[in-house]
């Protein structure tokens, strides 16, 4: 009983390593004679190496027996042989034959092979100089075979994976097998069931005892989950040499509008890191010198040939960053009140664009070239936030309200704490974040949204510039990516191509603009009523005011709301009484005074 466990123990074993257990039992049934199976064990174990001597033993074999038994059939061998090279020849990409060099040599093998054979199957194997022919022309053949580099990783990756049981076992994943592994260009991947109640956070702990145990360099395991998203399967990523080693010029625009998805830079997978920005705003994090700024220019270069997209940009290095794409820049603000009037500005052109297309009767504003979309960019935002506080009021008003009326706000700051951040809800509304390198893991999940650290999103682990994890309602699994490098010198090219693309502020936001500044000076003039105002009494006295004193074409909904401090809602509310009651017009679509006899 004992003897049979050990036996039973011994075969689970071999299978594990991926062997066939061969059992030689003596007389005694005693246990199995090492040797042989050491041998058997060698033989099977590398059989892709010995693959040439099996198949010329196979041949010659083959050739001898057809020789005794079918001598007549040589014809017949010789054609199904050129049939076979041909379709190789042809068609072998369909065979996983991807290389020509790799058809051409399947193509020669199976013409050599056949012919071989086929003389042997007339002539019989001791007709000279067939045998040296198989011995000469087999080694000749199986060099390109032993020194083919897939080949090669196919053996190596087939081992690690045949050795996965025990590898699972001591890392502390018992019970999960491979379900499937394929060799790519960077390493391989493969498909992983997850034993009962074992996570895909479970593996991600483990990434560094994967890595010991695979026997990789520290840094080459990454564990995703699989697209179909089941809980009990994972994907690994082993890679042989990391594809992001050197840094990746800017291959130029990716997108001519705004509606396409801007291309960063390839994952690891050399996919590329596409991420739509319209209708969306961005956060940009990382500590100094990770690649925030090379980010942004990867941003500006697609931004700037999109003839749709007007580009606000702030910059209070004093535009170190951002100059260089001036010339494509509709405005640029490098101080605080710069900055503090170009937010302002961006609000009164949103509501401008909200209150024509509540006339229009449409909800979303649809980029063109007549009608852009308007893209803010801040880099250094905890400094608008140090310098410039009183315009968190603005931010917040962009960053809830800008998605329908394609005014789009992009944020880069070191560490987006609520402080870097201003009041407000600016962090929550950001749906798109890129994180480049963090110094302390906590950073993550203040970058990317609580609880990323925890779900393998290792940022503190990116470790050179330019390389990010990008978060986006199309990326939800933690890729790493490499951002294009944008030299000077293709700063500056791209800035002088694209400066003639450039689309002005369309007249729906203009015209929103020179209302509000009118509305500025006379605010300017007189206390501003906005600001006198707290309660509900001094928004009415301000509402009867602004229609009193509001031109004959009427003023708009923007206008009142940003003049009384009311919720749209109320807002509404009152002018429908006021309307009612006769104290007020409506002159046109979203634009009201008061009636001449109030
Ligand atoms: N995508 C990239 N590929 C290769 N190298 C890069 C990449 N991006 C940045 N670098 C290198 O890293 C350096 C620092 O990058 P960058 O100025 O963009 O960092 P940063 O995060 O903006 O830093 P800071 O917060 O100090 O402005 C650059 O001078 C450049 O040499």
């Amino acid at each position: 009983m004992n003897r049979s466990r050990k036996i039973q123990r011994h075969a689970r074993k071999l299978r594990r390593n991926g062997l066939q257990p061969v059992v030689i039992l003596d007389r005694d049934d005693r246990l199995p004679d090492v040797a042989v199976v050491l041998i058997v064990r060698a033989l099977w174990r590398y059989r892709s190496e010995l693959a040439p001597f099996y198949s010329g033993f196979m041949l010659a074999l083959g050739g001898t027996v057809l020789h005794i038994t079918h001598s007549k059939w040589w014809p017949c061998l010789l054609s199904v042989a050129t049939v076979a090279t041909w379709i190789l020849a042809l068609f072998g990409n369909r065979l996983g034959l991807v290389l020509p060099s790799e058809r051409l040599y399947a193509a020669v093998v199976v013409m050599s092979g056949g012919g071989w054979l086929a003389a042997v199957t007339a002539l019989g194997i001791a007709f000279s100089p067939l045998l040296w022919a198989l011995v000469g022309g087999g080694v000749l053949l199986a060099i390109p075979w032993w020194l083919h580099r897939r080949r090669r990783s196919k053996v190596r990756v087939d081992r690690q994976i045949a050795a996965w049981p025990d590898i699972a076992e001591s890392v502390g994943l018992r019970g999960s097998r491979v379900q499937s592994a394929v060799v790519d260009v960077w390493g391989w991947r493969a498909r992983f069931a997850l034993a009962r109640g074992q996570t895909i956070q479970d593996v991600t702990a483990r990434v560094p005892a994967i890595e010991s145990a695979l026997g990789t360099f520290r840094g080459a395991v990454r564990v995703f989950p699989t697209r179909d998203a089941k809980a009990n399967r994972f994907e690994l990523r082993v890679l042989d040499a990391d594809p992001h080693a050197e840094a990746i010029p800017w291959p130029g625009a990716s997108v001519a509008s705004i509606v396409e998805p801007i291309d960063l830079g390839p994952f690891e997978d050399a996919s590329s890191a596409r991420v739509l920005l319209l209708r969306r705003h961005a956060l940009i994090g990382g500590v100094a010198g990770s690649g925030k700024s090379g980010g942004i220019n990867v941003l500006m270069g697609n931004l700037s040939a999109c003839r749709d997209a007007v580009i606000w940009a702030i910059d209070l290095k004093r535009g170190m960053e951002l100059r260089p794409w001036a010339s494509c820049i509709d405005r640029l603000a490098t101080t605080p009140d710069q900055a503090r009037m170009m937010l302002r500005d961006a609000v009164v052109v949103l509501e401008g664009r909200a209150q024509w297309l509540a006339a229009q009767g449409r909800r979303v504003w649809d980029p063109s070239p007549d009608y852009p979309a308007l893209v803010i960019i801040v880099d250094e935002y905890a400094e608008l936030a140090d310098d410039a506080p009183e315009a968190a009021g603005d931010t917040d008003s962009i960053a809830r309200r800008g998605r329908a009326v394609a005014v789009t706000l992009i944020a880069a700051t070191q560490r987006p704490t609520q402080k870097a951040m201003g009041k407000g809800a600016v962090r929550s509304q950001m749906d798109v974040r890129i994180c480049f390198r963090v110094r302390e893991r906590r950073d993550v999940d203040l970058i990317l949204g609580q609880g990323m650290l925890g779900a393998g999103w290792h940022a503190h682990t990116l470790d050179a510039p330019g390389k990010f994890l990008l978060s986006a309602p199309e990326h939800d699994t933690p890729q790493r990516g490499r951002a294009y490098l944008l030299t000077d010198a293709a700063v500056s090219a791209a800035a002088e191509h694209h400066a003639a693309l450039r689309p002005g502020l369309d007249v729906v936001s203009r015209e929103a603009l020179e209302e509000g500044r009118s509305k500025f000076v006379d605010a300017a003039v007189a206390p501003s009523p906005r600001r006198a105002l707290s309660g509900d009494e001094h928004a009415e006295t301000a509402l009867g005011e602004a229609l009193e004193g509001a031109p004959i074409e009427g003023t708009s909904v923007a206008h009142l709301l940003m003049l009384t401090g009311m919720s749209r809602p109320t807002l509404y509310r009152r002018l429908n009484d006021l309307v009612k009651s006769g104290r007020a017009v409506q002159v046109g679509r979203g634009r009201y005074k008061a009636s001449d006899h109030a």
